[in-house]
């Protein structure tokens, strides 16, 4: 019988929380930084993180006392969150939990904030083992799980999906949080166009925000940009969800994070999920915003797993990222897709339904309308994308990348006829000499002055014969364009790498492979580019 004290205090919420483990209950006590003017300033949320922690703490160690006496005898751990955060608030919220856990001679658990708003959600819905979509103030991240930790699967190239609304409030001079305001706002405009910006599963907000921006200073009604901001960032977000589940096989999505809150991107989830037959849920709002409730729920679990720290392990981590975390507290359950067999002949992926004629060469690719997605948005990214495909498929070709043959292509209903080629996915036959392939084959088609835009392993067909008889095929040139910038090509490599540690069983090896490969043929600053962008999508 479990139970555990939870400290939380990353930015705006200084918040305690009680987690019995039996009867699951959780009681939560906080108190929100409300800004008078501007964003989260970082001195006054410390200033009120100094003085709200102790108010809240004593709350929660009072209800312990009064239902089940002292403290020390009662309470088993002390959770706080490590980080991700700003530094001073952290190191607030740490004080106090050490203060506590040394003064109640209990041991501590140091909680990851992320990792917590996605356990929360697999917690409270019984899902064993869901991608999860955390939707906050200062991150966006779809993680899925593989071989013992999280891993990020796609996440913002710059700031947070709760940030980058918060910012365009600021501009329109709306108090701080500004979500709550642009939902409301949202129901009574008519959609504009923003611009929609997908790269694998990676997205960018900056460009968006400074659009609404612009509309606004141009006289576009503030309900119509409220209702275009919400219904693009969060079909981006819906979109990268979905792609995470088709990649990873899963079929369930949780979701995570103050933004969470919002009805319209849990209807576009909820939506998304019904059309392919995955399960969604997410949890009540008290656990969506920054709480303690998760911290002590999560930090229940890594007690029980024996995963404590001492007193000098301690220290906050404001850069603190899930992927660092090891999971010590999930069974490895083989939860992780095994490689399918023969393969069907009709597959789905994010976007379509592939019909395989296999004895007639062809696949017959149909982009799906989306419901969850504006009808204006859904027909404009349908027609495009079935274009760019159709073209860039044979310009790679043209370059000596092994690409299928377009038969056939009618944008207007989003179809393609495709030659069929080869007999399993990359993700399904993964090998260091394949994915060598592959870095050749994103060199040529950058030096030829386009990308692919979403090269992840299932989006790589391989015919396996003898080692010169393999090939290696380019599909899905959906998300491509042409582009003569290093930060673009260097975003395809990214995308290939983050979807290969997500999902192969020697990651290391496989990138170690590509990267030479892709070096050998293409252009050094590209990855000199790679290792800048791998150190963005922190929080700040
Ligand atoms: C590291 C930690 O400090 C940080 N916390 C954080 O961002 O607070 P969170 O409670 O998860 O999210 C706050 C954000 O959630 C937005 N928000 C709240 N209600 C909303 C709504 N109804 N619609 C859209 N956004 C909403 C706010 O505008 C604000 O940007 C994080 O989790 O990234
Ligand atoms: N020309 C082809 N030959 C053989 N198989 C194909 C072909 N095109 C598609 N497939 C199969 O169908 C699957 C889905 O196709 P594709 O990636 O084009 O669809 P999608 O919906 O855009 O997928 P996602 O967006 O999830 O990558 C592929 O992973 C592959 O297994
Ligand atoms: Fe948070």
């Amino acid at each position: 019988m479990t139970r555990v004290l939870g400290i939380e205090g990353t930015a705006w919420c200084a918040s305690a929380a009680v987690f019995d483990v039996t009867g699951d209950d959780v009681r939560i006590f906080s108190d929100a930084y409300q800004p008078d003017s501007g964003g989260i300033h970082p001195r006054e949320a410390a200033e009120h993180m100094r003085s709200a922690i102790p108010a809240v703490v004593a709350e929660a160690v009072e209800l312990v006392e009064s239902k089940h006496g002292a403290p020390g005898g009662a309470i088993d751990a002390i959770a706080f969150s490590r980080g991700p955060g700003l530094g001073p608030c952290l190191r607030i919220a740490a004080t106090a939990a050490r203060a506590l856990a040394g003064s109640l001679d209990l041991p501590l658990v140091g909680v990851n904030h992320m990792v917590a708003h996605l356990e929360i959600g697999r917690h409270r819905s019984g899902f064993d083992a869901p991608v999860c979509l955390n939707a906050s103030g200062a991150n966006a991240h779809v993680l899925g799980y593989h071989d013992g930790r999280y891993r990020v699967l796609g996440e913002t190239m710059d700031t947070g999906i709760g940030n980058a609304i918060d910012k365009f409030t600021r501009h329109v001079g709306w108090t701080h949080p500004g979500g709550p305001k642009v939902e409301r706002r949202a129901k009574d405009g008519e959609y504009v166009a923003l611009p929609y910006v997908v790269k694998g599963m990676d997205f960018s907000f900056s460009g968006i925000t400074s659009a609404a921006q612009d509309a606004i200073d141009d006289g576009t009604p503030v309900e119509d940009v409220c209702r275009g901001l919400q219904e693009t960032t969060f079909a981006m977000l819906t979109e990268v969800s979905e792609r995470a589940l088709s990649l990873t096989g899963a079929d369930e999505l949780v979701l995570g994070g103050g933004v969470g809150q919002n009805g319209r991107l849990r209807e576009m989830l909820e939506t998304m999920c019904a059309e392919r037959g995955a399960s969604f849920y997410a949890p009540e709002p008290r656990f969506l915003r920054d709480n303690a409730g998760m911290i002590a729920v999560l930090g229940a679990k890594m007690y029980e797993a024996g995963d404590t720290i001492t007193i000098d392990e301690s220290r906050v981590r404001p850069d603190f990222r899930p992927d660092e975390v090891p999971v010590t507290w999930r069974a490895d359950d083989g939860s992780d897709r095994a490689p399918t067999g023969t393969e069907p002949a009709q597959t789905r992926g994010a976007e379509a339904i592939v019909d395989l004629d296999r004895d007639g060469g062809s696949a017959y690719k149909r982009r799906l309308s989306k419901a969850y997605r504006h009808p204006e948005l859904d027909a404009r990214l349908r027609r495009r994308r079935t274009r760019s495909e159709a073209r860039l498929t044979s310009e790679a070709r043209r370059v000596g990348v092994p690409t299928p043959v377009v038969f056939d292509v009618d944008p207007r209903e989003g179809l393609l006829e495709l030659q069929f080629v080869g007999d399993a996915d990359l993700r399904d036959a993964i090998s260091e000499t394949r994915v060598r392939r592959v870095g050749e084959h994103l060199a040529r088609c950058h030096g030829a002055g386009f990308v692919h835009g979403d090269p992840t392993p299932r989006n790589v067909r391989v015919r396996r014969g003898e080692a010169a008889d393999d090939l290696v095929y380019l599909i899905d040139f959906g998300l491509g364009y042409h582009s003569d910038h290093v930060e673009d090509y260097a975003m395809d490599l990214h995308v290939f790498e983050g979807a290969v540690a997500g999902t192969a069983d020697d990651p290391a090896a496989c990138i170690g492979a590509f990267e030479d490969a892709y070096r050998a043929v293409g252009d050094e600053r590209v990855l000199g580019r790679l290792r800048e962008i791998e150190t963005r999508g922190r929080y700040q």
